[in-house]
């Protein structure tokens, strides 16, 4: 079975249409990328999967929405319990004003969570996910305020892999940093889908051809085409496709 599917989804902001008919299929443990030229509507597409557009006045959308099957928008569907399913990392790096440890904890503790141990144990667990751990383990009481931006990253998708999500929503998750901590983000993706399903929305076309392992690509609300990565980038078979990786237009 698919881990996230979506079928015939067309997502409306007010009166004007901004995804259409979108249907694709995801498989468990794999990195997908979204890629299209600015305003296409890659991020609405992925907030569909963690109801962040629920947030969003006038925002609304026909067609399915899966995960393991389940119609995510059902009335049943308790909004809270899928967000701790869904984890989500933004463009820019958003720490809580608390300390490190406060931070990875901040789930945990919102459900209950008190015992120390398993507190401590969880944080440990997270931040060695996200390859920050050796980094700051020394300093768990200090402010993540002071941490580089890619330290800040990393310790964002750390506080989202605290809650054991199952899949992962990353909205450019590496545009706001130097190249050198994108490296690690990336090679933190190569690791993290072991585990999660990925979906993250880049502009960088190299990016896309590391991490990904199947590429969508959107324009003006469109799904163009969607194959293996490999496969897209070398032998688009749509001409829009191959404009916009030779980088012709976007
Ligand atoms: N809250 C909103 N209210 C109204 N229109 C919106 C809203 N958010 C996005 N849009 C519009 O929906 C379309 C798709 O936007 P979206 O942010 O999903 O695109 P994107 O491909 O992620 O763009 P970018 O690469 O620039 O982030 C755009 O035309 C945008 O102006």
């Amino acid at each position: 079975m698919h881990e996230l599917q979506s079928q015939h989804v067309s997502v409306y902001y007010g009166p004007q249409r901004v995804l259409e008919d979108i249907t694709l299929d995801v498989s468990a443990r794999t990195v997908t990328a979204l890629i299209g030229p600015s305003g296409c509507g890659k991020s609405t597409f992925l907030r569909l999967f963690n109801r962040m557009n629920d947030f969003i006045p006038d925002c609304r959308h026909e067609g399915h929405v899966l995960i393991h099957g389940q119609d995510i928008y059902a009335p049943e569907v308790v909004v809270e319990e899928l967000r701790k399913r869904v984890g989500m990392v933004f463009q820019r790096p958003n720490p809580f004003p608390k300390s490190i440890y406060d931070n990875v904890t901040y789930g945990l503790v919102l459900q209950g969570v008190r015992t120390k141990a398993v507190l401590d144990a969880a944080v440990e667990q997270a931040l060695r996910q996200a390859a920050l751990w050796d980094e700051v383990k020394d300093k768990l009481t200090q402010s993540a305020l002071a941490l580089s931006g890619g330290q800040q990253q990393r310790l964002c998708i750390a506080r989202v892999l605290a809650v054991e999500p199952q899949i992962l929503l990353m909205d450019e998750p590496a545009s706001a940093l130097d190249p050198i901590s994108t490296a690690k983000i990336e090679e933190l993706l190569y690791e993290l889908k072991k585990d999660y399903t990925i979906l993250i929305v880049t502009h960088n076309m190299q990016q896309a051809g590391r991490v990904s392992d199947k590429t969508a690509f959107f324009n003006y609300g469109r799904l163009i085409e969607y194959d293996d990565t490999r496969i897209l980038f070398t032998q688009p078979r749509h001409e829009q496709t191959q404009n916009y990786i030779t980088g012709r237009f976007g």
